[in-house]
């Protein structure tokens, strides 16, 4: 079973232009559409559509209309009862596949929720095999609740507590590779930059990553997952690291392609898959969902054709 947190959701709408982003003009859109997002709920519809156990803890206001896109996916959930309403994020796509995001903070937790949610990821984790802790804290929260969450689960479920794989940036991310020793980290070449102090590298992105995510693994980390857009992904665990490259696709939205590639690991992982298969399903399930509009979850039926190359790489600190 795999547990997702979200702890922002968020109500996404992706609008596709059919010429390019125009700004400052008044331009129509060719279409638009609406799903219920944030990037526990993406990881955990990609799990529930591939068949495998997933549970979606997060907050949720009474009468907020997420919760009826929500209930639309048919994703299993167990909602904290907060007063704010989920935000809502803008996608803009143009036709040559170029995605602007416009993401908001997020209604702010009141202390009581904020304790309550905890109370309820720490319950909702007996027997599982992953905590997914994913996507930026609401605006207020403070940037160590996910290090909190996992002294909490690890506290409570001892030998039996659940992996846990963070998917954050900024100063959670910070937090918890700081103190919280989480088993997987998968942040993008600029929040790996971020996280570790430096610029964000905009060319050989897999060779300029290496060295920054193997310096974290294994003492700040148990393994890392980079993933690197249209020019694929790297993993760095104990035992080395791995690289391969993303497939050429048609690209819609890549709104929700990292948190496929989440999904895409863990589900090879769950499933018995060595590291190498775990790559490769990331770079998958990433790549159709950027073939898909919007934040929709993509399924075996979206993979692009073709193998994925997994090459095994020299460590990059010896
Ligand atoms: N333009 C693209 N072409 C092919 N695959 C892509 C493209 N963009 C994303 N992907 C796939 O999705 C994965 C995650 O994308 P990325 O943009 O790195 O995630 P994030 O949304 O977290 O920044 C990539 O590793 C790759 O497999
Ligand atoms: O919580 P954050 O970091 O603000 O991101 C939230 C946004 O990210 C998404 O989860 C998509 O994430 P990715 O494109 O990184 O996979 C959207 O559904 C949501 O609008």
């Amino acid at each position: 079973m795999i547990v997702t947190v979200t702890a922002n959701p968020s109500l996404d709408r992706a609008m596709v232009l059919d010429a390019p982003l125009d700004v400052g003009a008044v331009q129509l859109a060719a279409s638009s559409r609406e799903d219920a997002g944030g990037k526990g709920i993406n990881v955990g519809r990609v799990i529930g559509a591939a068949g495998e156990e997933t549970l979606a803890v997060l907050p949720l206001a009474l009468h907020d209309p997420f919760a009826a896109l929500l209930a639309d996916t048919g994703l299993p959930f167990h909602a904290v009862p907060v007063h704010g309403h989920a935000r809502s994020n803008l996608t803009i796509t143009d036709p040559a596949g170029v995605t602007t995001k416009l993401n908001l903070p997020g209604a702010s937790l009141r202390s009581g929720e904020t304790d309550a949610l905890l109370a309820i990821i720490v319950s909702a984790c007996e027997g599982a095999d992953w905590l997914v802790l994913a996507g930026s804290l609401p605006k207020g929260m403070d940037a160590g609740f996910y290090v909190e969450v996992i002294a909490a689960v690890r506290a409570r479920w001892g030998e039996t507590a659940p992996r846990i794989a963070v998917d954050t940036s900024g100063a959670p991310l910070r937090a918890v590779v700081a103190s919280a020793h989480p088993d997987l980290i998968k942040p993008n070449e600029h929040e790996l930059a971020d996280l570790a102090g430096v610029a964000a590298p905009t060319e050989d992105l897999m060779n300029a990553v290496l060295p920054i995510a193997a310096a974290l693994v294994p003492e700040r980390v148990g393994a890392a997952l980079i993933t690197l857009g249209g020019d694929g992904a790297v993993f760095v665990d104990g035992s080395g690291a791995l690289s391969a490259p993303a497939p050429r696709i048609q690209v819609a939205s890549t709104v929700g392609a990292g948190d496929s590639s989440l999904a895409g690991f863990l589900l090879a992982d769950v499933r018995g898959g060595d590291p190498s298969e775990c790559l490769a399903n990331a770079i998958r399930y990433g790549a159709a969902a950027a073939t898909l509009p919007g934040t929709q979850p993509p399924t075996s039926a979206d993979f692009p054709p073709g193998e994925i190359a997994v090459t095994r790489r020299a460590n990059p600190l010896t």
